[in-house]
């Protein structure tokens, strides 16, 4: 499977209250992969939530990734993505089959994604790189890790943190697969700016490799 493009993740304060229109703004843009990430205890709300962006994502053929919970992800027949404490990787992938997208945070380590590719990771995820207030206290990592990834790996790598359409560039040029990216996409003032900039990111990934 080839994993390559803009991955955008949801944010419950930033999309309070217009999650759907923006969604669909980004993907009207152009997404390789979406991330449900809720991080509140509100079953109902996220069951619910998780349901609408599924349907939308087929009308788009954009793959829905639900971050932390792979009894969600089962249920509604979709990825998910685990962090290192969110639950081991061998049952996620037994639960979800063969086809499921599955990712694995690995912050800067190459051996973390070195066991996840064992565990049956889809893709593996390198970051924050830059300075994110979605998630301000995420370990660092920097561009050597992600060389060495490149030559390592076999895996669709992803970077993620604080990633924006001015500070992408470097991240495609050694070698990332899949941007992912909250507020530098979402954190728009319109959906024809968060559509413009999903555009832009693809060029950006598009011109780089
Ligand atoms: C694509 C992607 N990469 C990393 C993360 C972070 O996962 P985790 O470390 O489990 O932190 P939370 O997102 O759960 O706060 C991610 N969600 N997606
Ligand atoms: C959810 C998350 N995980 C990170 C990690 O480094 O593992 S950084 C991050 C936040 C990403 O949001 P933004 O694009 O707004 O910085
Ligand atoms: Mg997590």
């Amino acid at each position: 499977m080839t994993l390559r493009g803009l991955y955008a993740i949801t944010d419950s304060q930033l999309l309070s209250g217009k999650l759907l229109a923006y969604v669909e703004a980004a993907l009207d843009g152009g997404l390789t992969l979406l991330q449900y990430r809720d991080k509140s205890s509100d079953d109902a709300r996220r069951l619910r939530e998780a349901e609408a962006l599924r349907d939308l994502c087929a009308r788009y053929n954009t793959r829905l990734i639900i971050n932390d919970d792979a009894e969600l992800a089962a249920r509604l027949g979709v990825g998910v993505h685990l962090g290192q404490t969110d639950g081991p990787l061998t049952p996620a992938r037994a639960l979800l089959g063969p086809k499921a997208i599955i990712g694995s945070t690995c912050h800067s380590q190459i051996d973390l994604a070195e066991q996840a590719a064992k565990e049956g990771a889809s893709y593996v995820a390198f970051g924050r790189f830059f300075n994110s207030s979605t998630k301000p206290g995420a370990p660092t990592a920097t561009l050597d890790v992600l060389d060495k990834a490149r030559s390592q790996l076999k895996l669709p790598i992803c970077v993620i943190g604080g990633i924006t359409l001015d500070n992408a560039a470097p991240l495609v040029a050694h070698g990332a697969d899949l941007l992912a990216v909250v507020h530098g996409l979402f954190g728009a003032d319109s959906t024809r700016e968060v559509t413009r900039r999903a555009l832009a990111f693809n060029q950006l990934l598009n011109t780089e490799s």
